[in-house]
């Protein structure tokens, strides 16, 4: 009967072994003949109803994901939740959370992409861990290390810095907050100190040495500060030139004393050297932070002209000497597919090492990240009750609020401003005078939540804060990994979250995706880089 009602016998079969390991090969105890040689078989009834579960499971093509311990994918609805310890196939169609979150039913309903490590990945293990002395950089650096409270390495500070030294060009790919900051600038501060000790640079020869370029006037602060504190035992120089400010302003930061590092925006260093305030020609490193901004249309023409006045070296025998060439670092955090081709038009990308991480484009696994359906009138009350718990629950800490628009920015400003909320605003349309120190002040606690555009999500350093909140859904996902970067950063407070709210239908097409890539644990689509493989230059 059993035989009869399931089907063909193999099937049965192979079923009861792959779930339940029945050995069909061994005597079947529950067998009888019967006196016309019909052979029944009587299977015990808890057995019947585990093969009717697997048949149900199997007929509705549901896959089985929730296993005992912690959980990565909390739903409201339990059975879309999602194991930690279990991850989603290649082709197993997963049941999402945000499955109908374009229909206005599903208006209130949340999902949270849980933290599954307590520390970052880019943290080396205990074990073994190695510090900053095994490495060749100088005892005044590891000094100035020392005094920042940053005692060993990160993985990609580990990589960098040997091969910098050696005088490769690099091309550095590594997550949010993993310190890529100091795997340029420290071997670039030992180059320099170790040139100007040795006497192979000219004292005095009115040129710059190192040239950082970087998309904001924000950012090119933040790491000329962190470049002030390593050179400060060396005596070596470190000035910024950024856009907003007339001709004259750029012409009297050279006027004096030539920096041995100049951190710059694009537009205001094209503009420098059109207009020939500086010269190229003793360059020793030339450092292209966010590369993946630096490269896209807004900047690349820019980029282009600028490469023009350098002479960047081939390999490392050409970095040293008197006529030595520069050295190329590109760094960034994203580095969606097209970058890859852009990067090859502008530069030999055979001669680059490649320093890729093993978490590039891949969620943060140390962040919990909380999207919420709500409609579009209900944001800022939502805001309002996060900003309230994080009060009550974690003490306070800093809050960054992106909004996609810097209109957006203003209108929520007031409206925070109406409800007693004290706060500051960062974005792209304001005056140069109003916006410098804005972002300062914020760093500096002075005020803990910050409102602000796409400005705020790329290289700035916010260890402090303890919230994201992505009151606009981010247009893109080089924009939410950037966003979500903000937290969970090198040195920075464990205990942190990301939330975003979720209104439009193409809102809930970009959460479905990153839904997707959490269970899975792959790259966000769209993500995948040519940058593995460099190609050289077609001539
Ligand atoms: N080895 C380290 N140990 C502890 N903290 C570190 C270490 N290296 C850097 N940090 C701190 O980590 C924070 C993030 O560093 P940094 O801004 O360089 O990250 P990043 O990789 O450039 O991030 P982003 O991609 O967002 O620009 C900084 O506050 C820095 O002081």
């Amino acid at each position: 009967w059993f035989i009869q009602h399931l089907g063909r016998t193999t099937d049965v079969e192979s079923m009861l072994t792959a779930a339940y390991n029945v050995n069909f090969s061994a005597p079947v105890r529950f067998c009888q003949t019967v006196g016309d040689d019909t052979t029944v078989i009587r299977v015990p009834r808890n057995l019947q109803k585990r093969v009717d579960t697997v048949k149900q499971t199997l007929g509705k093509n549901k896959i089985s994901n929730i296993k005992a311990g912690k959980l990565l994918i909390q739903s409201r609805n339990p059975s879309r939740n999602q194991s930690a310890g279990y991850v989603l196939g290649k082709f197993e169609q997963p049941t999402l959370c945000s499955k109908g979150w374009k229909h206005n039913k599903s208006i209130g309903d949340h999902f949270t992409i849980n933290n599954v490590t307590a520390v970052a990945p880019f943290i080396v293990k205990a074990v073994d861990q190695p510090s900053f002395k095994n490495l060749p950089i100088c005892k005044e650096l590891l000094e100035a290390l020392h005094n920042m409270d940053i005692t060993h390495p990160t993985t990609v500070q580990l990589e960098c810095i040997p091969k910098i030294l050696k005088g490769h060009n690099i091309l550095c790919a590594a997550e949010t907050g993993s310190g890529k900051t100091l795997s340029y600038l420290l071997p670039v501060v030992h180059r320099l100190q170790a040139d100007k000790s040795c006497g192979t640079h000219a004292e005095g020869a009115n040129s710059i040495r190192t040239i950082v370029l970087v998309p904001s006037r924000e950012l090119a602060e933040q790491v000329a500060a962190v470049s002030r504190t390593l050179c400060s035992p060396f005596g070596l120089l470190t000035k910024t030139v950024g856009g907003g400010r007339g001709v004259g302003h750029i012409k009297g930061i050279f006027r004096r004393n030539q920096p041995d590092i100049l951190v710059a925006t694009p537009g205001a260093l094209a503009k420098a050297l059109r207009r020939r305030c500086l010269y190229l020609s003793h360059l020793k490193f030339f450092v292209v932070d966010e590369a993946d901004t630096m490269f896209d249309h807004s900047f690349s023409h820019m980029l282009e002209d600028i490469l023009h006045y350098t002479h960047i070296s081939s390999n490392p025998r050409e970095t040293r000497g008197l006529d030595h060439k520069a050295q190329l670092l590109v760094v960034g955090a994203t580095f969606p597919g097209g970058v890859g081709d852009v990067l090859s038009r502008v530069m030999d990308l055979g001669s680059m090492v490649v320093v890729k991480s093993k978490m590039l484009h891949l969620l943060m696994p140390h962040v919990k990240q909380m999207f919420l359906k709500v409609k579009g009138a209900d944001k800022i009350l939502e805001l309002q009750q996060a900003l309230k718990q994080l009060q009550q629950e974690k003490g306070g800490g800093a809050v960054l609020v992106f909004c996609n628009k810097s209109a957006t920015v203003n209108w929520l400003g007031y409206m925070l401003e109406e409800m007693g909320v004290q706060h500051l605003r960062l974005q792209g349309e304001m005056p140069a005078a109003v916006r410098a120190g804005v972002f300062l002040s914020f760093q500096k606690g002075v005020v803990d939540v910050l409102v602000c555009t796409d400005i705020g999500s790329r290289g700035l350093d916010t260890s402090k804060v303890r919230l994201v909140v992505n009151y606009d859904c981010p247009e893109s996902y080089t924009d939410y990994i950037h966003r979500a970067g903000r937290v969970g950063r090198a040195g920075g407070p464990t205990d942190v979250e990301v939330l975003s709210f979720v209104c439009h239908p193409w809102d809930v097409e970009l959460v479905q995706k990153i839904e997707t890539a959490a269970r899975r644990r792959s790259c966000l689509p769209g993500m995948k880089s040519v940058i593995s493989q460099p190609k050289p230059k077609e001539m």
